[in-house]
């Protein structure tokens, strides 16, 4: 794995000069000056339009970008991670979630064993079941049919599956899918509230199995199940695991019949392409999930195969940088103009913060420059009357990720010309803005007198120059939808790259978890705790004092 400071790169320092010249520069003069950027700063993958073209960058920035990304040996490290070398450093792993929808089956190497066969053994197996539960074939254990799927985890078990099942919702078979993450108890008696333990499934999703979270919920799961009538046998015509720990899982007293294994090489945010994904599967039908992987490894061989220039992920990667890194942006939004899209944001915050979100180089030292941006962000339009005043007039730059379906899965009456209106209208008002002389010139015509106009004039200015995306995609389908996901997947590898960081690894969410298996047998007794500094101690002895 390559491993370079980006900051002492010659294109470092051509980006830092030319940075002070860009900043100077409206995006408005960029497009006056130029008829071809539009064609020139887009370009199209199957059914995906990415314009990048609102974005305050010349012909000679995106040089310098890509130079960038030559000097930090960008192409080595993809090569590394599509043929198996252990990126994955601090965990000894290697990276291979792309071999989980390698749809035309080549090799693909992990300590010199071709993945393959397994990966293919897996799909197989869900195919069987997906397809049995589906038909109705497969019963439970009072001989009736399933009707609802419960899919029990946390992380990467949880916000791909609900991601993509929202998404996908068009394509739903008849199976009702429901997804219970949180260890708050409301979470799983809220959904269990509606449902007959009869015809409900459970698939306990964890990559380690012992999950704190997903553990806590499978076992009152079970509780419910066996409280309505049901015996031990049961069990296997209800529950299923998806999960790499075969031990565990049997332990819990899940049939190895009903276990869907995936493998370490799999990071549980880059999960959904494999067992994790059975859920998908259920609810959308196998054939659906297929088309899903297809449009993943579409764009695996586009960014494996793609001149800088012209790579969609590499690009976006890019620009992310130059936001972060030279205008000092401190977050993105990503903003789909698709009510089915509601979790994309969330879905990418852990993919991307999670992955990112790190202040320690490849060489185990402190980091002195920004990496990972904090990822946020909304449906449209919702978010047009929530938090988009302070994108367009607030102090903060926000880079924006704009995403829209051309054709709607419900084209009810103007619904979708009205939603892509202000999908349009957005980017080029945050581009132009609105200058004082025409706020002028409004007020005049609404009848103002000068007083008024001059005192409310100043409230009523755009800056404008606003950087955004806009991701036109013909459809939301399976196949579409899976070629954007791979896509942000491989914006964060660049990127990753780029900051000489380990985007694979997340040993920042184990302190919590430590400290809350430290305080836990704290909270059982009635004595007062000490063990804390004063605060944690006030809140622990309030909250005894309370329940
Ligand atoms: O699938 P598991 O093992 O239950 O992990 C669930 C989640 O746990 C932790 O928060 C992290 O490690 C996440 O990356 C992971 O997705």
């Amino acid at each position: 794995m390559p491993n370079i400071d980006f900051t002492t790169t010659n294109a470092y320092k051509y980006l830092t000069d030319h940075f002070i010249d860009i900043a100077a520069i409206d995006l408005k003069a960029l497009f006056k000056s130029d008829n071809e950027r539009f064609t020139k700063f887009s370009t199209r993958f199957e059914d995906i339009l990415v314009d990048y073209s609102k974005n305050r960058v010349t012909d000679e920035t995106v040089a310098l970008l890509i130079q960038l990304a030559r000097e930090c040996r960008l192409k080595d490290a993809v090569g590394a991670m599509f043929s198996g070398e252990k990126i994955n450093v601090t965990e000894g792993r290697q990276v291979l979630h792309t071999a989980l929808r390698n749809q035309s089956n080549t090799p693909v190497l992990a300590d010199g064993k071709d993945v393959m066969p397994e990966v293919n053994a897996v799909l197989q197996q869900m195919k069987t079941f997906s397809e049995a539960v589906i038909s109705g074939e497969w019963k439970g254990f009072t001989g009736k049919q399933i009707t609802d799927v419960v899919n029990i985890g946390i992380g990467g078990s949880d916000l791909g599956p609900v991601m993509v099942t929202e998404a996908l919702k068009p394509y739903k078979t008849r199976l009702n899918l429901h997804f219970v993450s949180n260890v708050d108890g409301t979470h799983i008696a809220e959904t269990l509230k509606g449902l007959d333990p009869e015809t409900t499934m459970f698939l306990i999703a964890s990559k380690t199995f012992t999950t704190q979270e997903t553990m806590a919920n499978a076992h009152s799961a079970r509780d419910w199940f066996l409280a309505a009538g049901a015996k031990e046998a049961d069990v296997a015509k209800h529950f299923a695991a998806l999960s790499t720990n075969s031990k565990a899982v049997e332990a819990f007293g899940i049939d190895t019949a009903n276990m869907f294994v995936f493998w370490d090489w799999v990071g549980g945010r880059y999960s959904l392409w494999s067992a994790i994904g059975l859920s998908i599967a259920l609810s959308i039908g196998f054939d659906n999930f297929e088309e899903l992987l297809s449009g993943a490894h579409a764009m695996d061989n586009h960014f494996r195969a793609t001149e800088f220039e012209q790579n969609i992920p590499v690009i976006l990667a890019l620009l992310g940088i130059w936001y972060n890194n030279f205008f000092e942006a401190e977050t993105e939004a990503i903003l789909p103009y698709d009510q089915y899209m509601h979790r994309f944001a969330a879905y990418f915050q852990q993919g991307d913060m999670e992955s990112n979100g790190k202040s320690t180089d490849r060489n185990g030292k402190a980091i002195e420059y920004q990496t990972g941006p904090i990822i946020w962000g909304e449906p449209g339009t919702n978010g047009q009357h929530a938090f988009y005043q302070l994108i367009h007039q607030g102090t903060k730059l926000i880079p924006c990720d704009f995403i829209a379906p051309a054709q709607s899965h419900n084209p009810l009456g103007e619904h979708h010309q009205m939603l892509l209106s202000n999908f349009f209208a957005q980017t080029e008002a945050l581009m132009n803005g609105k200058t004082y002389d025409v706020v002028v010139e409004e007020l005049k015509a609404a009848g103002k007198s000068e007083a008024e106009i001059e005192q409310l004039a100043p409230f009523k200015v755009f800056e404008g120059n606003r950087p955004t995306n806009s991701i036109l995609v013909k459809k939301i389908t399976p196949r579409s939808l899976g070629s954007l996901i791979a896509m942000y997947e491989h914006k964060i590898f660049v990127q990753g790259i780029i900051w000489n960081i380990y985007s694979f690894d997340q040993w920042g969410v184990e302190l919590g978890k430590q400290l809350a298996g430290k305080i836990l047998p704290e909270l059982k007794g009635d004595e007062e705790v000490s063990s804390h500094d004063a605060s944690t101690n006030g809140l622990i002895n309030a909250y005894k004092g309370w329940r």
